[in-house]
């Protein structure tokens, strides 16, 4: 099954604190969200995976913020399951093809998404997804490029993935707001589990 079919929406998440990462896998997955992208912004992001991947087996987690070569092989071996970048260079998607795991490269106009069609590539983040003209800009881009699928990130909320999900183009939004800063300082797992499982009702 695609990336994109598993569930309405994928967390990203931006782990500061590794003792943070297990509980919180275990909330959002608990709430039906068992996507999940650790962000390779923070210094303990790929502990962070290694530990849900070793201690979550019902998640299914992947390394986000993915810019260089050495950003695929380190999120590999720290058990990704998945990658998911900004954007796309030739050397990234050269890596990115080599790592061996489904991965969703970032594009935001339609030259990028058509370098990416042109690879083969048919599944990608559309980063980021409001500034960049948001959902009647993906709408518009089914008309030419029907074939190809996102997941559009970046300004998303759950008041607003309702109208991105109804797009016959997009399989799944992104969005950082199913785990507040407030909340993972807390440790407010059911507050995180309540905002999973609102997104997991979307469809
Ligand atoms: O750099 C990356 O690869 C990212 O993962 C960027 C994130 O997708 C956005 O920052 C989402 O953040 P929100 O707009 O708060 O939902």
């Amino acid at each position: 099954m695609s990336l994109l079919d598993i569930a309405p929406v994928i967390p990203v998440v931006v782990i500061d604190d590794p003792e943070t990462a297990v509980p919180l896998a275990r909330a959002l997955v608990a709430g039906g969200l068992p996507v999940i992208e650790v962000t390779l912004r923070t210094a303990c992001a790929l502990d962070a995976v290694a530990r849900i991947a070793a201690e979550v087996p019902e998640a299914v987690v992947g390394a986000g913020t993915v810019r260089t070569p050495a950003d695929v092989t380190a999120s590999v071996a720290a058990g990704a399951r998945f990658l998911v970048s900004p954007g796309s260079t030739p050397r990234l998607l050269d890596a990115m093809e080599e790592g061996g795991i489904p991965f969703l490269p970032g594009a935001a106009t339609s030259s990028e998404v058509m370098a990416l069609a042109e690879r083969g590539l048919t599944e990608m983040k559309f980063f980021p997804a409001e500034a960049a003209g948001g959902m009647p800009y993906l709408k518009s881009l089914g008309g030419p490029l029907p074939e190809v699928r996102f997941c559009p990130t970046g300004g998303i909320r759950l008041q607003t993935a309702p109208e991105y999900l109804a797009l016959a183009n997009v399989g799944c939004v992104g969005g950082t707001w199913l785990t507040p800063t407030d909340a993972l300082a807390a440790g407010d797992y059911a507050r995180i589990e309540k905002l999973a499982a609102e997104a997991a009702a979307l469809r």
